[in-house]
C-alpha cells in the first residue's frame, strides 16, 4: 500500500492519539490452535497502539479465563476488550475429534446475524475486521456492513496452497482417491508439489470419496474466499515457506507472513524465549512436567503431544504406548482427557512391564506448557500430530519431529517436515508399537545428526525473521500501516 506524506503524517498524529486510533475486532474460529496464535495477533497489534476487540466463542472464553491469566495479562492494554459470542452448538457438544467439523455450519447459521448485530451496534465502531481465514462468511457481513476486512489463515501457506488448488485438482480428475492401493500415486495440479505430494499427503479431507463430503467442499470454498479481502496475514515465515508464498501471490497479491507468531510476539515484548510464557490454553496446565523435565539429561526426551482436536482409540493408544517404552527412551506425554474414543476409553488393564517402564522413564501430564517443553534441554525429540502451531514451535526450538496427523493440514505438514525440510519423519497411516519404537530411536539415536543439522539451521532462520529487519518484522509493521490507513478511509462509518 503506498502511502503518501499528509497520509502518514495524520497516521502518525492517530498513532498518538488512541481515541482516534483503528478499532480492530479480531475474530477466530472456535478451536485452541486459532484462539492462541488469533490472541497473539491481537498482543502485538495492541502493542503498536491499536484498539482490539478480541471476539470469542462464549464456550471457549469460559475456558480461556478459567485456565489462564489473560484478563489481567490483557488488562495493560486500555485499548483492549473481550467480547463473546455463541458458536451455535450446545455446551455439552464435545467440540473435539471429526466433531470439531460441526460448528462450521453451526456458525454460519447461528453465529451470522449476532456478528451482524454486534457490529451495526459497536461503539467505538470498528474499522477494520480480521476474520478466521477458514470462515468466509464473515466477508459478507464485512462487506455488507461496508467494513474493511483482513483475512488470518492459521495453517501454513503450503496447504493453504494445496486447499486452493483443489478445484483444478478435481477438474483434472485426481481426485478422489481411488482407495488404499492409490495413496501413493503424485498429485501434479499443486505448482510447486509435483514432484513429491501423494494422495496421501493430501489433507484429510480430500480422502472423502464423495467430492461432495461437506468438510472438502469447506475448505475448497472457503479457502477461495481470501482474495476478496484486503489482504492475507499467515503465520509462517520467507524462508520457509517461500516457493509456496510465490505461488499464493498469483492469487492474493497482498500477503503479510508474520510468523513464527509465538518468536514475533517474545520479540516485541523483548522476552527470550527461555522464560515462562504467558498461556492462552482451554486446558489447565500441568507445570509439573517441568520440574521433571529439570531432573532428566540434556536432549533425551521425546516429548509427546497431539494438539488439542485429535482422538484416537484405545488401541492406537497403547501402541504409541508399548512403542514409546520399548524404545527405552525417556519421554513426557501429554494425555488429554477427551483424546480416547470408543468403548476402550473408560482403561482397561495396564500390563505390568509397560507400569514399570513408565514409572522408570516416562511422565503423563493432562496439558504441558508446550512452548517451554519444547525449549527445555531436556528435550530432544518431538511426537507430533503435526498441527501447523506445534509445527512452528517445534521449529523454532530447533527440535526434530516424528509425525503422526490425524485430519485435516496435518497430513500436509507432515509430508513437508519429513521430505522438504528434512525436519524429521513421516509416520502417517501407520500406528504400531515396532514402527514407534524404531522411529523414536532413529530420531533420537541413529540419524540424530542429520536432524539435527537442519533443525538448527531453520530455528536460526525462524528467529531471524521475527528480529528487526526480518521479514516478518517489517511485514507486521507494514500491515500495522496498512490498517491505520484503511481505518483512516473508513472514518466516518
Ligand atoms: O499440552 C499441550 C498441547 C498443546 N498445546 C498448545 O496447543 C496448540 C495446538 O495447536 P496445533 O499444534 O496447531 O494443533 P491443534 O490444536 O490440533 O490445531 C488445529 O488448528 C491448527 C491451526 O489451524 C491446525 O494446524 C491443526 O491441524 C488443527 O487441528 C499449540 O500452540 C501448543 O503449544 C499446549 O500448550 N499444551
Ligand atoms: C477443524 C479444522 C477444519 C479446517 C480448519 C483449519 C483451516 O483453517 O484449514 C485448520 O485446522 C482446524 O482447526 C480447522
Amino acid at each position: 500500500m503506498v502511502v503518501n506524506k499528509k497520509v502518514k503524517l495524520e497516521m502518525e498524529l492517530a498513532a498518538n492519539d488512541s481515541s482516534r486510533s483503528p478499532h480492530v475486532l479480531i475474530f477466530p474460529a472456535p478451536a485452541q490452535g486459532h484462539v492462541d496464535s488469533m490472541l497473539k495477533l491481537s498482543e502485538l497489534l495492541s502493542l503498536a497502539g491499536l484498539r482490539i476487540t478480541f471476539l470469542n466463542s462464549d464456550y471457549n472464553h469460559n475456558r480461556l479465563v478459567r485456565y489462564t491469566d489473560v484478563q489481567a495479562r490483557f488488562a495493560q492494554y486500555p485499548g483492549f476488550q473481550f467480547k463473546t459470542i455463541w458458536d451455535g452448538l450446545p455446551n455439552d457438544h464435545p467440540r473435539s475429534g471429526h466433531e470439531i467439523m460441526d460448528v462450521f455450519d453451526a456458525m454460519n447459521s447461528a453465529t451470522k446475524p449476532l456478528l451482524e448485530k454486534m457490529l451495526t451496534q459497536s461503539d467505538p465502531p470498528v474499522n477494520c475486521i480480521i476474520g478466521d481465514g477458514i470462515m468466509g462468511w464473515v466477508i459478507d457481513v464485512a462487506e455488507q456492513l461496508d467494513i474493511p476486512i483482513i483475512h488470518f489463515r492459521t495453517i501454513g501457506a503450503s496447504c493453504f496452497w494445496a486447499y486452493y488448488c483443489l478445484h483444478d485438482t478435481i477438474e483434472a480428475r485426481q481426485l478422489p482417491i481411488n482407495g488404499i492401493e492409490d495413496m501413493d500415486r503424485l498429485i501434479t495440479t499443486v505448482p510447486g508439489m509435483e514432484t513429491f505430494l501423494r494422495c496421501r499427503d493430501l489433507p484429510s479431507f480430500c480422502r472423502a470419496s464423495d467430492l461432495d463430503d461437506p468438510n472438502l467442499r469447506l475448505v475448497k470454498t472457503e479457502t477461495r474466499q481470501s482474495p476478496r479481502t484486503r489482504g492475507l496475514i499467515l503465520n509462517t515465515f520467507e524462508d520457509l515457506e517461500g516457493l509456496m508464498l510465490s505461488q499464493i501471490h498469483t492469487q492474493c497479491p497482498n500477503i503479510y507472513t508474520i510468523g513464527p507468531i509465538h518468536a514475533h510476539l517474545n520479540t516485541r515484548l523483548g522476552v527470550n524465549g527461555t522464560e515462562t510464557q504467558s498461556s492462552n490454553s482451554l486446558w489447565e496446565v500441568d507445570m509439573s512436567c517441568i520440574s521433571w523435565l529439570d531432573k532428566q539429561p540434556p536432549k533425551s526426551v521425546i516429548y509427546v503431544s497431539f494438539g488439542s482436536i485429535t482422538v484416537m482409540t484405545r488401541c492406537q493408544f497403547m501402541e504409541f504406548w508399548f512403542g514409546l517404552v520399548n524404545s527405552k527412551k525417556r519421554f513426557l506425554w501429554v494425555t488429554r482427557p477427551d483424546s480416547i474414543s470408543g468403548s476402550g476409553a473408560g482403561g482397561g488393564e495396564i500390563p505390568v512391564e509397560i507400569e514399570l517402564g513408565t514409572k522408570e522413564r516416562g511422565y503423563m501430564v493432562s496439558w504441558a506448557p508446550q512452548k517451554e517443553v519444547l525449549s527445555h534441554n531436556a528435550v530432544g525429540g518431538f511426537l507430533t500430530h503435526s498441527g501447523w502451531n506445534s509445527t512452528l514451535e517445534s521449529i523454532v526450538s530447533g527440535v526434530p519431529m516424528i509425525c503422526w496427523p490425524y485430519f485435516a493440514d496435518q497430513q500436509l505438514n507432515s509430508r513437508f517436515v519429513s521430505e522438504v525440510w528434512k525436519l524429521g519423519l513421516d509416520m502417517k497411516d501407520v500406528c504400531d508399537r515396532k514402527v514407534v519404537e524404531k522411529m523414536v530411536n532413529d530420531l533420537m539415536v541413529e540419524r540424530r545428526e542429520e536432524f539435527v543439522r537442519s533443525t538448527d539451521k531453520m530455528a536460526r532462520l525462524a528467529k531471524k525473521s521475527v528480529t528487526e529487519g526480518g521479514s516478518s518484522y517489517c511485514n507486521l509493521d507494514r500491515l500495522i500501516e496498512d490498517i491505520r490507513l484503511m481505518s483512516m478511509q473508513s472514518y466516518g462509518h
